[in-house]
């Protein structure tokens, strides 16, 4: 397991909270269903905070607020897939965006499973179903470092990015 190095803080100036919001808009993400299922239950969040750590082993990143509900459910399991968005998943993806029942949320998809036994999102744009190795908390969110362990690449022509507080629908230029 790799060490963790917390950097020294002096007496940081403490912006305000919108204005981070505000500046973190301005970063377009791809948007993902996070998903588990295990011995405390199935779950599942959207999650715009996803990036790659590593390919040696294949390895990603997911930041999870821990005041979720969906919370003790991952941590408990251990395992989660990181299905990608394509275009025409924005109802989804508000589904999984809180509130909404866990039933209700998984009602709107078509799920099957691969190594882990995480719903994985049969037209998703590709999943990584993962186990996780390490997690970190940092401030409100857990980073959960996740090797995937089996992986799906969908036949989807357009993305769906998330910039600006609003979803937009990417296409590839022809090759
Ligand atoms: N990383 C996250 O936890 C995260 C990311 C995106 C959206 N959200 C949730 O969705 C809601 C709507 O988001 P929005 O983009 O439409 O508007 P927003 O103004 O609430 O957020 C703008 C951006 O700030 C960042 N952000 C928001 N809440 C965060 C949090 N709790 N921790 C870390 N970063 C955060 C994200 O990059 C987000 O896209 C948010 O209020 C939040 O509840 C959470
Ligand atoms: C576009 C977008 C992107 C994100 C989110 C929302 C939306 C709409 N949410 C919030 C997260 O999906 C929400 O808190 C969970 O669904 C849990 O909600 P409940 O506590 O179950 O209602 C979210 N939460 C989180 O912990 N990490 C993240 O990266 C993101 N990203």
């Amino acid at each position: 397991m790799a060490s963790n190095h917390v950097m020294p803080s002096g007496a940081p100036p403490v912006l305000p909270k919108a204005d981070y919001r505000n500046a973190m808009a301005r970063l377009g993400a791809a948007v993902n269903i996070i998903t588990t299922d295990g011995p405390a239950g199935r779950a599942g969040f959207t999650a715009s905070a996803v990036c790659s750590v590593t390919d040696e082993p294949p390895m990603l990143l997911v930041c999870l607020n821990r005041s979720a509900s969906v919370y003790p459910a991952f941590t408990a399991n251990g395992v989660l897939c990181v299905n990608v968005l394509a275009a025409g998943h924005q109802a989804l993806s508000g589904l999984f965006g809180g509130k909404t029942p866990m039933d209700e949320r998984f009602a709107a998809g078509r799920w099957s499973r691969k190594a882990t036994g995480s719903p994985v999102l049969e037209d998703a744009a590709a999943s990584f179903d993962c186990r996780v190795v390490q997690a970190t908390s940092a401030g409100t969110h857990d980073v959960l470092f996740c090797e995937a362990l089996a992986i799906a690449i969908g036949g989807a022509a357009q993305s769906l990015i998330y910039f600006d507080r609003r979803y937009h629908e990417i296409a590839a230029p022809p090759h």
